[in-house]
């Protein structure tokens, strides 16, 4: 078991450059607090354990003289691998693509000299403890060929495995309280099935049937409980060795029996065949091969799989030489007799109190196919075949295995685990998701000749110490096996419940392969029928599916178009509202101040009419006055010849002279006024001229803006919002332009401040001075 400290002390290991496996280092919490149950919570959660077998040098290979440094195990938990010369880690390395040593950890190490014993004490015994218990626990062996998981599983007759430890150590825990009925069988994955009297006696001749065939070989069978004093010849296994003192589990009290089934199967080429099954009279005949199923729970069961009832160890030994007689194995260019399937023994052991089974727990070992890859093991035809099955079934329990591990390392992730891609991995997944324990005993050997292929050995069981096995609490009690009548229909009122039968209608996973070839072309006709039916319908569905979604797509568009059209509209009327508005403004702005201009300019140019017809009366007048002044100095020009002769005649008469003098200076004075007066009227006339000019252009200019906006007003409501809103910012430039034209005309046309004297009082200031003048001149003495 991995600790904390255990992997404090692992780091402090120095090497050589080494790529340490990331999982001695870099473990989560999750990991490091493993394997311990915690109180109060509903759960157990347990790394999975990983355990690492170093077999011996074989006398061949050390005549070889083979490199026998590559693995150097340094501690209970550590080894170093260390590439050898021309293997392809020392190439790649030598390349500098990776490193040529590599450090690795277990949950322990058992180096070549431990015994078959010492690793069942080391490795499963307390999961044996816990499936006498009622836990399921599985057991796999994986390696290159040669590399010794049959040696592990099975054993020599002086070295018994694993296998048959289990056997032994449970025949020791049921000794004396064996259920010797035979009616009770195991059912499905976890359920039992009530037998009758003809399927018991079916169950008798089929277990009669495999020990005949050993009757030349081996004693008649003996009594239940002989488990110890056994010496089986049936698989040629000296079990004497199991007579050991090794109590996994002290027997329980209580009136509690115990019924123990077990199975053998292989999975060769991707096909499940019995191994108990009798081998066939013509070899050219082909084995049937089993389907996998689930049963209502969703748990895998192999259909039609044999389960013999055993009551001792002999038994036990000649089923297993039995199924191993018909194990799949070939010579390979490593291994003479090498296991080209994966192999699996089961046993289930049923509690039973009086008739009912209180619970069923099941042990599966699990010698898996050697991992190597093809062109080391130099294959070809049906062999490569095998390889490429193995290897597949191989790499998908290694995919699933990478999945668990990197679900639980990462809890946001959640990907998919390839359980259901092999037979291997679905028949398992079970375990993989917490319904028992599973170990994995790695097997490796020391020769250099397989570095490469014990390196990727290694690395998969990195990746799988890394995997947590989170066991609900609750799984021994789901597992409470259902017991079924010999019908394969419930004992007790279950409705949730489904017969094997019925189970097997909603199947869709048979194996074909064991159907006749015409039945098989049938079956592919109508197979392929109904899938172009089946795509027919999907074709359909498919249109349905899109055009209802076009439609509502097509619904959705359109209403978000008119919903935008609408904002639109309603946006254009308010700034067109407002456009208007600040028109308006300006208009009445501009109006209003081309009125005040005007009313200005009048208002200082105003004369009373009164006014000017009495300043024109008066200028009548003075012209009327004028006039006589006029008549009155011709008549005083033609005075002056009568006035010489009457000078001549009376020169005394000076006072008359003076007169006239003055009077002449008094009407060219008056001339001079008269004229100025009139350019005065005709500049007045002229100035009233110009006013009027004026005004007209300024009435013209104002009307002129007043048509600019209306045509602007009348373009603003067919204009875009978007023209609108820039001619908008056009417009207020040009009534700024304008507002300035209008002050600048507004300057131009206000005449600078007077007193409104008007027209008149111009005039009579002029007269005044100008009759001064006219007395001034008349009289120049005043
Ligand atoms: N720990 C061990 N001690 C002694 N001999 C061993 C050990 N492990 C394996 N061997 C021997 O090595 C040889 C190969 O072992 P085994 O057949 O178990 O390999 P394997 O991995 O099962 O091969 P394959 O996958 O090809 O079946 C056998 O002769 C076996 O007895």
């Amino acid at each position: 078991m991995t600790t904390p400290s255990d992997l404090t002390n692992e780091q402090t290991v120095q090497m050589q450059p080494v790529a340490v496996d990331s999982t001695c280092v870099d473990l989560p919490a999750s990991i490091l607090h493993a394997e311990k149950e915690m109180p109060g919570r509903a759960e157990q959660q347990q790394s999975l354990r990983v355990y690492l077998r170093v077999r011996p040098f074989s006398k061949e290979e050390l005549a070889d003289n083979e490199d026998q440094s590559c693995v150097v195990i340094e501690s209970r938990q550590t080894v170093m691998l260390h590439a050898p010369k021309g293997s392809a880690t020392m190439k790649s390395s030598e390349r500098g693509i990776g490193l040529p040593s590599h450090k690795f950890t277990f949950s322990q190490i058992f180096g070549p000299e431990t015994t078959q014993a010492e690793l069942f004490q080391d490795t499963i015994k307390s999961q044996v403890s816990e499936f006498l218990d009622g836990k399921n626990a599985l057991i796999f062996s994986y390696g290159v060929t040669n590399a010794g998981k049959t040696y592990t599983i099975l054993g020599t007759p002086k070295e018994p495995g694993l296998l048959p430890q289990v056997l032994d150590a449970t025949f020791q825990y049921i000794a004396g309280r064996q259920y010797e009925a035979m009616d009770l069988k195991p059912y499905l994955r976890n359920d039992a099935q009530c037998l009758g009297p003809d399927q018991i006696k079916q169950e008798r001749s089929a277990k009669t049937a495999i020990f005949a065939s050993f009757k030349e070989d081996c004693d008649p069978v003996r009594g239940s409980g002989g488990s110890n004093s056994l010496s089986s010849p049936a698989i040629g296994l000296s079990f004497s060795s199991l007579s050991c003192e090794q109590t996994v589990v002290s027997s329980p009290l209580g009136s509690s029996q115990f019924a123990l089934w077990v199975s053998y199967f292989e999975i060769y080429n991707e096909s499940v065949y019995d191994l108990l099954q009798p081998p066939l009279c013509s070899k050219s005949k082909k084995r049937a091969g089993l389907r996998v199923c689930e049963d209502a729970a969703g748990d895998t069961y192999v259909r039609d799989l044999k389960w013999i009832h055993i009551k001792n160890m002999e038994e036990a030994c000649k089923l297993l030489r039995f199924g191993n007689r018909n194990r799949s194995a070939a010579a390979t260019k490593m291994n003479q007799s090498s296991s080209r399937s994966h192999s699996i023994f089961t046993m289930k052991l049923l509690k039973i109190d009086g008739s009912t089974v209180q619970r069923v727990s099941e042990f599966s070992l699990c010698d898996l196919a050697g991992s190597e890859r093809c062109n080391k093991t130099n294959t070809f035809g049906e062999r490569l075949k095998e390889a490429g099955n193995i290897n597949n079934s191989l790499l998908i329990l290694g995919k699933c295995i990478t999945a668990l591990r990197n679900n639980q390392t990462d809890r946001m992730k959640n990907s998919y685990i390839p359980f259901r891609e092999s037979k291997l991995t679905k028949l398992f997944q079970a375990v993989f998701c917490g319904k028992g324990r599973a170990s994995l005993i790695v097997n490796i050997n020391q020769c250099a000749s397989t570095y490469d292929e014990t390196l990727h050995v290694m690395k998969f069981s990195a990746a799988a110490k890394q995997v947590v096995q989170v066991i609900p609490a609750k799984s021994l009690e789901s597992l409470a096996p259902r017991l079924v009548g010999r019908d394969g229909k419930p004992l007790e009122a279950l409705k949730s419940y489904l017969s094997e039968e019925e189970l097997l209608d909603e199947e869709d996973e048979a194996d074909m392969s064991i159907l006749p070839q015409n039945e098989l072309l049938n079956v592919i006709e109508s197979l392929r029928a109904k899938l172009l039916a089946e795509r027919r319908k999907n074709l359909v569905q498919e249109m349905e599916i899109r055009k209802e979604m076009g439609d509502a797509m097509l619904q959705q568009l359109m209403e978000s178009e008119e919903l935008r059209s609408r904002q639109m509209e309603e946006l254009k009327e308010s700034y067109q509202e407002r456009l208007e508005n600040t028109f308006d403004m300006y208009k009445d702005a501009i109006k209003e101040h081309a009125y005040q201009c005007a009313m200005n300019r009048v208002e200082d140019d105003y004369v009373p009419v009164e006014e000017f017809i009495a300043e024109q009366e008066n200028a009548e007048a003075l012209r009327r006055e004028l006039s006589e002044l006029k008549s009155l100095v011709s008549t005083a020009r033609r005075a002056p010849v009568l006035d010489q002769s009457c000078q001549t005649q009376s020169s005394t008469d000076t006072a008359g002279d003076d007169r006239w003098k003055r009077l002449y200076k008094e009407k060219c004075a008056i001339e001079k006024m008269c004229e100025d007066k009139q350019q005065l009227i005709l500049a007045l006339e002229q100035r009233l001229l110009d006013l009027n000019e004026t005004h007209h252009t300024l009435k013209d200019d104002f009307l002129q803006k007043c048509a600019d906006l209306e045509a602007l007003q009348r373009k603003a409501e067919t204009n875009s919002i978007h023209d609108l809103l820039r001619e908008n910012a056009d417009k207020d430039n040009e009534i700024a332009s304008l507002k300035a034209e209008c002050c600048k005309l507004s300057q131009k046309s206000s005449v600078p401040p007077k007193t409104k004297r008007g027209l008149l009082s111009n005039i009579r200031d002029n007269w005044s001075g100008m009759w001064q003048h006219i007395m001034q001149q008349a009289w120049p003495w005043d």
